[in-house]
């Protein structure tokens, strides 16, 4: 069920671009991008002029390969403008079944102290979940602001009703949302379920009317929670100003690798500058990332907003979950990547990690994929393809840093790989605070509840204390010494 229409194109080898200054704002983009209602692209790393001699047709293939990351120069990896706030009319019963389960409140079904009451109110929204018509996804494509929203409305519901089943019966997702959620998770080339994407990137609106249309930290507000909670909005804010700080990292990198392009004394001590700079973004987004603790209080966030975004591989009964209707459809395949949303698939962590050499797949047992390489494939696909472009590029800083005797280039270097392992250590205290310390003291109250037993394992599924101890130590090593 793939449309091929929205293949993308692999971006292009990076000896065929040149790396010239600037954005690049091709004049043609709105017709080379059918479904984007920005009016910029970034073409990251490639010349606006395109200054090497090419005729003229290869360039413009060029240009117009390069332009399909999604990346804003002024958003980053957050589209520039809100994102659509409901579905066209035809896909109204979606949009009308997330608010019923929102009004209702309906609870986890692993509560502690759940009502018959509470237990009732989710069967009957259960059983309307059921009835909902198998609504056509064709007409939602091609553009992926109506997919996108799409994607959110259905794994919300899909989240909504798998997690408030009861904890020991089966997990079958009726066919009205499982076939669905499928098809379009298909069409954007993204797992069926919750994603850093549809709880970040994609779900935020302004929170005073504002004349600017581009998100800024101090003005966002969640469109669609779980909990409603203060806590759960403030989680996923907290990605989202981080993601938003990191846009002048990215503006670094792009300036960086121009110099390294260019190479000579002078573009030594630009990128010696640059990366000074880096380095104080990077101090930065740690404290974004600590101020969570402002209006994100632990014991809510553990209890009643994480375990919204379980997925089948944080099942604590290691259930599995039944895609009704899968065989219908040949088309179709049985999804294989079933972990629930993570900012492990926050590719503002993961390009800091690519520009700045961090190494996560070194680690990996031979032939298997990597934690942070498997959440690039819960990425939109075109943040993906940038990470790959990025990846592939023939002059990577580290090894341009090794190779040069300057010793201030290896200082400004090693500031903002430090700037980053720091920001893992932050990160770490973080998990122990949000998960480690309220998870002892749920235990405790629960003596006999199934989540006691819960496993410390992240939303992605990780053994987390053993994996961000990796991911940290990983970071230290690609420190110069
Ligand atoms: C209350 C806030 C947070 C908690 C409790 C938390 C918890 C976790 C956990 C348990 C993992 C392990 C992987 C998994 O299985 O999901 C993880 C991974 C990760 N998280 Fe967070 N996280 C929080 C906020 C953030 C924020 C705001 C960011 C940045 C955007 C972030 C970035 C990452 C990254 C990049 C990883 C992959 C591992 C790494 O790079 O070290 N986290 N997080």
């Amino acid at each position: 069920m793939i449309d091929h229409a929205l293949e993308l194109p692999m971006p292009p080898p990076y000896d065929m671009i040149t790396m010239f200054p600037g954005f690049s704002v091709p004049p043609r983009l709105s017709t080379l991008e059918p479904d984007s209602p920005y009016d910029m692209r970034v073409a990251f790393y490639t010349g606006a002029t395109t200054a090497i001699s090419m005729e003229a047709h290869k360039t413009s293939a060029i240009i117009q390969d390069a332009h399909v990351f999604d990346v804003d120069p002024r958003s980053g990896f957050m589209p520039p403008e809100e994102p659509l706030s409901r579905l066209p009319s035809a896909w109204e019963p979606w949009e009308e079944v997330l608010d019923a389960a929102v009004a209702a409140k309906i609870q986890l079904g692993d509560k502690v102290g759940l009502s018959e009451k509470e237990k009732r109110s989710s069967e009957s929204w259960r059983a309307r979940v059921r009835q909902l018509p198998v609504l056509s996804t064709s007409e939602l494509g091609p553009s992926h602001i109506v997919l996108r929203r799409a994607h959110i409305v259905l794994t919300y519901i899909m989240h909504f009703y798998v997690q408030s089943l009861p904890p020991h019966g089966q997990v079958v997702i009726p066919r009205s949302i499982s076939l669905p959620v499928l098809r379009v998770s298909a069409l954007l080339d993204i797992p069926p379920l919750l994603t850093f994407s549809d709880t970040v990137l994609y779900n935020w609106t302004h929170r005073r009317p504002s004349e600017a249309k581009i998100p800024t930290i101090n003005n966002l507000r969640t469109k669609t929670m779980f909990s409603g909670l203060i806590d759960e909005e403030e989680f996923y804010l907290c990605s989202a100003r981080i993601e938003l700080r990191g846009v002048e990292a990215l503006e670094l990198m792009r300036v960086t690798m121009d110099e390294i392009f260019i190479g000579d004394q002078t573009a030594v001590r630009r990128i010696s500058k640059h990366l000074q700079t880096m380095a104080t973004v990077v101090q930065e987004l740690k404290v974004l990332l600590m101020d969570v603790r402002r209006e994100c209080r632990p014991d809510p966030y553990y209890n009643e907003v994480r375990p919204w975004f379980r997925g089948e591989d944080s099942d604590m009964e290691h259930r599995k979950w039944v895609f009704e209707g899968l065989d219908e459809d040949p088309s179709l395949k049985k999804p294989t990547e079933i972990s629930g949303p993570s900012a492990g698939q926050s590719s503002m962590i993961h390009v800091l990690d690519v520009f700045l050499g961090v190494d996560h797949q070194s680690s990996s047992p031979p032939g298997e994929r990597s934690f942070m390489s498997r959440m690039q494939s819960y990425m939109p696909k075109r943040h993906r393809l940038f990470l790959d472009h990025l990846a592939s590029n023939p002059r990577p800083l580290r090894a341009f840093v090794m190779s040069s005797a300057d010793q201030a280039l290896h200082e400004a270097y090693n500031l903002a790989v430090v700037a980053l392992k720091e920001f893992r250590d932050a990160h770490m205290i973080i998990a122990t605070l949000y998960i480690l310390g309220p998870a002892r003291r749920a235990a405790k109250l629960a003596q006999d509840s199934a989540r006691k037993r819960e496993p410390l394992r992240g939303t992605g599924g990780t053994d987390l204390v053993t994996f961000l101890k990796d991911t940290r130590n990983r970071t230290t090593e690609t420190i110069i010494p």
